[in-house]
């Protein structure tokens, strides 16, 4: 079982869809979706928000103050949008459309993509949770796609053309960017543009379309609840002009305006280990609205599934020792996923180390 999402599949579920519930026009959402308690985010008047990191994958290459600017943004977001990140219009909007149509399918068509019992990958409400927690009010669908012999034969090869072929195409551009990603982190980082790939392995890739149909009550509901990823890097695309992420900035809910042509990169718990908490994982939830549906196509790279996470082994020194434990990556996803560690508490309270006697 492998999932760096942030969700795990409800074991054995039957087929239920936010978006089928959507289409019954209802004035008031069951009660299983309903929170009371959801924090309101800081009010959008521009001038008051805080200023979302944006990095210029052009520039950084070529080093420089840019860098600096990728410092800042991996230690005290975890987040930022990344511009001229050199991946087609083409690819981006095939790759968009082909989401849109797989969730257009009819649920007769659906159902032959959907979870198997005990598997996660596929359609389905993609929650495992307390009984007396609320449901997110997303449809998902969640696929392992590289390295490929990781897919599952079932099935990437079922998926509907062209989006079987744009998917390809998309996730090798996707490994690529955090590839360049990775070594510009490293570089950020001091530790030169090797290290972070190399402690991960050859990256294990999934992807999950978030689809988030209109909601009669969006004040009283969530897309996606509170949640840091697992994975190394996520890259995020917008797949329409609706927005809806927000992310935790020193306590405060703050929304994210997507650029034009631009992907939204959040560091994840894996990242925060192997840069031994140098930089940090960014907390972020999704919310939706009563006018129009909104989906997202997000990437998790991650290490190797059959690898193993610690911290890098430059980072680690007499001064710095290492605030994590190395574990391997089968039990990062396991221990990540079992309900009595929610979200970051399992790199917190199980991986974390600590040291007392700590000079400076
Ligand atoms: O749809 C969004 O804006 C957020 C998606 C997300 O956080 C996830 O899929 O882990
Ligand atoms: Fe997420």
């Amino acid at each position: 079982m492998t999932n760096m999402g942030a969700e795990t599949a409800e074991v054995g579920s039957h087929p239920s869809s936010v978006k089928e519930l959507a289409n019954e026009a209802l004035t008031k959402v069951p009660e299983r979706y309903v929170r009371p308690d959801i924090d309101p985010p800081i009010l959008s008047d521009t001038h008051s928000l805080p200023q979302i990191p944006v990095i210029d994958l052009t520039k950084l290459l070529l080093k420089g103050p840019e860098l600096d600017n990728l410092d800042l943004a991996c230690k005290q977001w975890g987040f930022f949008q990344v511009i001229n990140h050199g991946i087609s219009m083409e690819v981006v909007e095939d790759v968009k459309r082909g989401a849109e149509e797989l969730f257009n399918l009819s649920m007769e068509e659906k159902k032959k993509l959907w979870q198997k019992p005990g598997d996660m990958e596929g359609f389905g409400q993609i929650v495992e949770k307390p009984k007396d927690e609320a449901s997110d009010w997303v449809d998902g669908f969640y696929i392992l796609t590289l390295p490929s012999h990781s897919r599952n034969p079932h099935l990437f090869p079922n998926l509907p053309q062209p989006f079987r072929e744009n998917l390809e195409v998309y996730c090798n551009e996707m490994r690529e960017l955090a590839m360049k990603m990775y070594a510009v982190i490293g570089e950020a980082l001091g530790i030169g543009p090797k290290e972070i790939q190399e402690s991960l392995g050859e990256p294990g890739q999934a992807i999950k379309i978030n689809y988030y149909p209109p909601c009669p009550q969006p004040e009283s509901v969530l897309g996606l609840k509170p949640h840091t990823d697992a994975s190394a890097l996520t890259i995020l695309l917008q797949g329409n002009e609706v927005e809806g992420l927000q992310v935790k900035k020193d306590g405060t809910w703050v929304p994210v305006q997507p650029l034009p042509n631009a992907f939204m990169v959040f560091l994840g718990d894996v990242l925060e280990v192997v840069t031994n908490a140098i930089y940090r994982s960014i907390e972020h939830r999704a919310v939706v609205n009563s006018w129009k549906e909104r989906f997202t196509i997000a990437t998790f790279s991650g290490p190797e599934w059959n690898g193993n996470i610690g911290p890098a082994p430059s980072l680690v020194t007499p001064q710095t020792p290492p605030l994590f434990k190395t574990i391997d990556v089968v039990d990062f996803y396991q221990g990540y996923l079992s309900p009595q560690h929610r979200g970051k508490s399992f790199i917190n309270n199980v991986l974390r180390i600590h040291h007392h006697n700590l000079k400076g």
